[in-house]
């Protein structure tokens, strides 16, 4: 069977049920439906989440399909409640951008997903849609303040930075020209669409800790100058309370269930490649203030997703983890050691002994932070004995376990073991977090941390724009905010060609954007764009809906 179609035939227990299990009142919920319920903030309890763990679920580099970490994620807190852990998996909200092209929802798989799982992947409970709103309602008031004969405050349009979004792969939609049509259309001007999960406003709702902080945060976000050449900011164009109640619902996370009818709290976007791509500190501390486990995910490898969860998020919300499982498939080390995709499913330990230094890189990784690692060896049919008792080797020489995670084919029965393996590190209270850098360090050196330690690089390239915009960070005082850097999720490096584990490469900042708002810059490695494209053949064209409402094509 297909996800969708093990997805529909789920036993689901209504969303009331689920968070009885959770000892929220029906009071306190707010169900969208039988089978959705938003969270409201006074659930989150500082003292009850003194006692819950935080397992973090990252990843080796991976190949386009993805390795699993959010069928991990869900394997996880399924056997973890098996054995007896009240565990809640934390996820992000899918984007409708994979969705619709390649790599497809982000509800996990097989016999791991969270349900209702075409909701989930579709509008879910609409905090795209407000972000999406809150996001344009400024881009829409910076240019009509621009074109304001009575209200102007000066921008001058050339140098407007904030842009537009939309949550789709929209190439057409990068690089646009606003207010052409003549003067009662507004003034021309150079823009461009974002997508939506790497939207500022998705990185303020990533990182607030209440309505206060994310006013505070919607007005720091720099908008571009004006024409004498000072800082324009959200809050000059008074619209923060206005963008504030455009996420009146979005702030508060979403209670779904997974398929053995376990709470999930969804809330935040993906996309760690583009944007922050962890999920929100209020629903990690949610998760936290309702159950004993916290299985959240990062996206893509731990050179992205992790990197960011730790060096931001951690650190702004003063949260630790107390253990990280790294996953990693065999196909993805085949694909690392020269596997072509047709040969994915092939065993070649020869490949696997190849690809293994990619894995071996993300541990190192891990270890950076200070932090305990357990990998899962996220099971496919075609994994052979011997490849796989190569990957255990391997790990147990770096002082890691490895185990075998079978929650694809098997559910909760099949991560038992690896739950396990779990809680014996998080309640070993071996793991020491700390970030890699201090915010008192200069812009170039977090870069520079990042890309030697992380990603192995030997230096870090400026281009002339980027070196203009780091006088302007530094004018700015933007350079005691930490990095969220975008690249390609396929390598290490900032060349998606270079598999396994590069060396002896040099990466290049293109240019930088400014999330001020946020609290963090962001440096664009390579030729990363933060609006996919589609691809030749879209996941769409598989996709259908019949006179009964049921859905096809949704994976
Ligand atoms: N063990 C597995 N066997 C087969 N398919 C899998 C397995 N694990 C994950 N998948 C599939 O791979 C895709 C990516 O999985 P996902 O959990 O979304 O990865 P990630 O979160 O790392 O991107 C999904 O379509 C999922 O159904
Ligand atoms: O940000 C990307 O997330 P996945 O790696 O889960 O697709
Ligand atoms: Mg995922």
């Amino acid at each position: 069977m297909t996800d969708l179609e093990i997805a529909q035939k789920a036993q689901m227990l209504p969303i009331k049920e689920v968070a009885k299990k959770l000892n929220i009142s029906e009071d306190d919920l707010d169900p969208y439906g039988k089978y959705k319920a938003k969270l409201p903030l006074l659930l989150i309890n500082p003292e009850k989440m003194k006692n819950s763990k935080l397992v973090l679920v990252t990843a080796i580099t991976p190949t386009p399909a993805g390795e699993g970490k959010t069928t991990v994620s869900i394997g996880l807190t399924e056997g973890l409640n098996k054995i007896g852990k009240k565990a809640i998996a934390v996820l992000r909200e899918p984007s409708l951008g994979p969705v619709f092209g390649i790599k497809g929802g982000a509800a996990g798989g097989g016999y791991s997903q969270v349900v209702p799982m075409e909701d989930i992947n579709l509008h879910f409970t609409g905090d795209f849609s407000a972000i999406e709103k809150a996001n344009n309602l400024l881009s829409a008031v910076i240019d009509n303040n621009i074109q304001s004969k009575t209200h102007s405050i000066g921008i001058d349009p050339r140098t407007v930075v904030w842009k537009r979004v939309m949550d789709m792969n929209d190439r057409a939609l990068r690089h646009i020209v606003v207010g052409l049509g003549g003067s009662t259309h507004g003034i021309p001007r150079e823009d461009g669409f974002n997508i939506t999960p790497a939207s500022e406003i998705m990185a303020i709702l990533c990182l607030s800790e209440n309505f206060s902080d994310l006013k505070r945060r919607i007005g720091n976000i720099y908008v571009g100058k004006k024409f004498d050449g000072t800082p324009v900011f959200a809050r000059d164009l008074k619209v923060v309370g206005a963008m504030a109640l455009l996420l009146k619902e979005a702030i508060k996370p979403n209670l779904v269930q997974t398929l053995e009818n376990n709470p999930a709290i969804l809330h935040g976007g993906p996309f760690a490649s583009i944007a922050q791509g962890t999920n929100t500190v209020l629903a990690t501390k949610m998760g936290l203030s309702l159950g004993d486990y916290v299985v959240t995910e990062a996206g893509f490898g731990a050179d992205l997703g992790a990197e960011k969860f730790l060096n931001i998020k951690c650190v702004s919300a003063g949260l630790a983890p107390d253990a990280v499982v790294v996953v990693a498939t065999i196909r993805a080390l085949r694909h690392h050691g020269g596997a072509k995709k047709e040969e994915y499913n092939t065993p070649d330990l020869q490949k696997v002994k190849l690809g293994i230094a990619n894995l071996e890189k993300h541990i190192e990784n891990v270890q950076h932070f200070g932090l305990k690692a357990v990998v899962a060896i996220n099971y496919f049919p075609h994994d052979s004995e011997e490849e796989i008792a190569y990957v255990k080797e391997v790990c147990a020489k770096k002082g890691v376990e490895a185990v075998v995670s079978k929650g694809f084919s098997e559910g909760g029965k099949g991560t038992e073991e690896l739950a396990r393996a779990v809680v014996a590190i998080a309640e070993s209270g071996e793991s020491h977090f700390a970030p890699l850098y201090s915010h008192e360090a200069s812009i170039e050196d977090k870069i520079t941390t990042i890309a030697t330690k992380i990603y192995g690089t030997n230096k870090v390239n400026y281009s002339s724009k980027a070196l203009s915009q780091l006088k302007q960070i530094n004018k700015l005082g933007f350079d005691k905010l930490p990095v969220c850097i975008v690249k390609t999720p396929k390598s290490l490096s900032d060349d998606e060609k270079k598999l396994a584990r590069p060396t002896d490469f040099e990466v290049t900042v293109r240019e930088f954007e400014f999330a001020s708002g946020a609290g963090f810059v962001i440096p664009i490695l390579g030729d990363t764009v933060r609006m996919p494209g589609l691809p030749s053949v879209p996941a769409a064209e598989g996709m259908d809906i019949d006179d009964e409402g049921i859905i096809s094509g949704l994976s």
